[in-house]
């Protein structure tokens, strides 16, 4: 018999310890996270995620769900023999289309996330942007560049909107009955029409509207990468515009650096760029002294 603690209990406990001053910190503030599309994959991942947003709620953080799922609508206007463009990283939406993306969006994938997080013994509830008026939208004008003439010309990208109000009552009500709210990028417009949100956008709006302290955006790829392939993991808005206009940043990452960078000057304290194929990368994040990812603050 011996009094020698079991080294491997040691190191838990004291990861525990490492997470009190995060703990008592953070308890009672809200973190937004934009679940994306592509972080959806995997089984194993879908489980981890579902825990660190039940354990966030457990600890005294309300966290708010916003997902994507441009791959899962990719996937069924292929299976329903409809074609689809994207325009500056925004899918071009007609009536048709806008309705298999609610339909993705805010029956399937919506109801998915609420049962992974249902499983994780956590209460979600499933909305969209339509419900309780939480997100009113407006018709975007997409550019495109003209390669033979040289210039933008105006793309007409149908119902694709952006958010033009947020009101976050149904999320703070949600909140403070102990339910975790898991948000669809749809919403309606003044003029009757559903509208199709980029989830990145619908995220940012969301976040700055609820003065949420984190903001948390779960991809495919480590974070912001520089021209060799290295992480960043620290970026201001100043670096940001620099990296964009050198080429740098591109793609699909553009929206995601934008919204970071509207969401910290509009009050948010920290935006970060996580893998979502990091198991735990949320929890990392938040509760140790490591950090992942790309960390864009004001
Ligand atoms: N500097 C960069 N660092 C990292 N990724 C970048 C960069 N520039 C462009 N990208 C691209 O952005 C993609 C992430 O955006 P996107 O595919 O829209 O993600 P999601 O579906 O999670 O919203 C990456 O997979 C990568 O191809
Ligand atoms: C207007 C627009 O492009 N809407 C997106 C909404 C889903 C989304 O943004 O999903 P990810 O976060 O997984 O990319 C789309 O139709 O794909």
């Amino acid at each position: 018999m011996t009094n020698a603690p079991d080294p491997a209990l040691l190191a838990k406990a004291e990861t525990l310890v490492e997470a009190l001053p995060y703990l008592q910190r953070y308890a009672g503030a809200t973190f937004v996270v934009k679940y994306g599309g592509h972080a959806m994959g995997d089984p194993e991942l879908q489980r981890d995620f579902a825990e660190d947003v039940v354990l966030l709620k457990a600890v005294g953080i309300n966290p708010i769900v916003v997902h994507g799922g441009g791959p899962q609508i990719g996937a069924m206007l292929k299976r329903l023999g409809v074609e689809s463009n994207f325009v500056g990283g925004l899918r071009v939406t007609d009536s048709e289309t806008a309705k298999i993306a609610e339909m993705v969006l805010a029956g399937s994938i919506n109801k998915e996330i609420v049962s992974w997080i249902g499983a994780a013994g956590g209460r979600a509830v499933g909305i969209s942007g339509k419900d309780a008026g939480l997100v009113t939208a407006e018709k975007v004008t997409g550019r495109e560049a003209d390669p033979l003439q040289g210039i933008e010309r105006h793309v007409d990208l149908g119902f694709v909107g952006e958010p033009t109000g947020v009101n976050p009552a149904i999320l703070h009500s949600l909140a403070a009955q102990g339910f975790i709210p898991v948000v669809a990028p749809i919403a309606l417009g003044a003029d009757g029409h559903t509208y199709n949100i980029n989830a990145d956008t619908m995220a940012g709006a969301i976040a700055s509207a609820c003065g949420a302290s984190r903001f948390f955006l779960l991809t495919d790829v480590a974070g912001v990468l520089d021209k060799s392939g290295e992480l960043m993991t620290d970026l201001d808005p100043a670096r940001i515009a620099a990296l964009k206009a050198d080429g740098t940043i591109k793609g699909g990452m553009i929206p995601k650096v934008e919204t970071c960078v509207n969401a910290v000057e509009q009050g948010v304290d920290a935006a970060v760029i996580l893998d979502g194929r990091v198991p735990h990368a949320m929890l990392l994040e938040i509760f140790t002294r490591r950090g992942a990812g790309t960390l864009v603050h004001a």
